[in-house]
């Protein structure tokens, strides 16, 4: 074992220091003291070695951007903005203090692009890395799955489809020296989110973990209606192009990667004129329609 608790907490300590006036007692008491809003959303998501990374694919740094993106990204989904973030971590005790270094630094990198604080945690020993954070976020008030209304538009915030691309290169043991090849890389490791997009007037919003389709019939569940995908739109979007040309190289069906791939953490909202792309609309009935062949959704329900 490369390290002692004490020193990873005051590893953290210093990483995670900060002087902003929300939080009022950080790392190293029992718990963290914070000022929160009237009304706060939380959330919980995990990372667990060989289910969500693999030590061989991704730096700690980016294994550290990837779980807060994920758990930013649910406040996100919410209309809301992440405030506050807990980090639970199993390591196994083969782990270097450098590597635990960096995969809280990667942690705080992604918490200074959300404006969010890491204000405490937990350590324990276990078999294989696992990583739960807890974000507390505001708004007041809060986009749900369940407001889409027949008439409203689908939208993406960016085009997802890349970090299954990533993964698809990984899996087949694929290097390809490219600049779009690199960013399917990058974003498999660690989904850039899109902090600057304003869904605030969305009627329903999801983010897309699972796939576009699995996200999009969760948001028609929810609101009682159908949502139509208009293939011939996603087309349009400016990244198809790139993206298509990979999937080529590939063989494999872009559709796939962009409606039925996750882990891009891209916002699915649904309004009227929203920023985005528009790739669908709101119709009555349940379901989803419009797709012109039938996609397999990947499942990633865990049992
Ligand atoms: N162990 C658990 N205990 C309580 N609630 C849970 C648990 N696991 C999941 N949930 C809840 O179930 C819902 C769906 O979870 P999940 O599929 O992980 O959503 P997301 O894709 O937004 O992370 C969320 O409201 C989540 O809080
Ligand atoms: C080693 C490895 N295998 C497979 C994947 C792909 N993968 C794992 S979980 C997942 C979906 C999202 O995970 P989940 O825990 O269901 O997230 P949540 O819906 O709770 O946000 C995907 C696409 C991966 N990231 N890493
Ligand atoms: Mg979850």
């Amino acid at each position: 074992m490369g390290f002692q608790e004490r020193e990873v907490i005051s590893v953290l300590q210093q990483i995670f220091a900060t002087a902003d006036s929300r939080l009022k007692v950080g790392i190293g008491d029992d718990a963290a003291v914070v000022a929160t809003q009237s009304q706060s959303i939380i959330t919980s998501d995990m990372a667990v070695e060989d289910v969500h990374f693999k030590l061989e694919w991704s730096s700690p740094f980016d294994i550290g951007r990837k779980i807060t993106a994920a758990n930013v990204a649910d406040i996100l989904s919410m209309g809301g903005k992440c405030d506050f973030l807990t980090a639970s971590v199993a390591l196994t005790g083969d782990e270097t203090l450098q590597w635990i270094e960096n995969l809280a630094r990667g942690m705080k990198h992604e918490a200074d692009l959300a404006g969010a604080l890491v204000v405490g945690g937990d350590i324990a020993r276990g078999p294989k890395i696992v990583i739960s954070m807890t974000a507390v976020g505001n708004s007041s008030s809060p986009i749900l799955r369940s407001g889409a209304k027949v008439g409203d538009g689908l939208y993406l915030s960016s085009l997802t489809g890349w970090s299954a691309a990533g993964f698809e290169l990984l899996t087949r043991e694929i290097s390809i020296n490219s600049a779009t090849a690199e960013k399917a890389l990058s974003e498999f490791s660690a989904p850039t989110l899109d902090y600057t997009i304003d869904f605030s007037g969305a009627t329903a919003m999801a983010d897309v973990s699972d796939s576009v389709l699995v996200q999009a019939e969760q948001i028609a569940d929810a609101s009682g209606v159908q949502i139509s995908i208009d293939q011939k739109a996603i087309v349009q979007a400016s990244e198809f192009a790139e993206l298509s040309a990979l999937a080529d190289e590939l063989k494999v069906d872009i559709l796939q990667w962009i409606l039925a791939g996750g882990e891009d953490h891209a916002l699915l909202a649904t309004g009227v004129n929203l920023p985005g792309i528009r790739i669908g609309s709101v119709i009555a009935g349940s379901g989803i329609s419009g797709l012109e062949r039938k996609m397999t959704p990947v499942s990633w329900s865990h049992f």
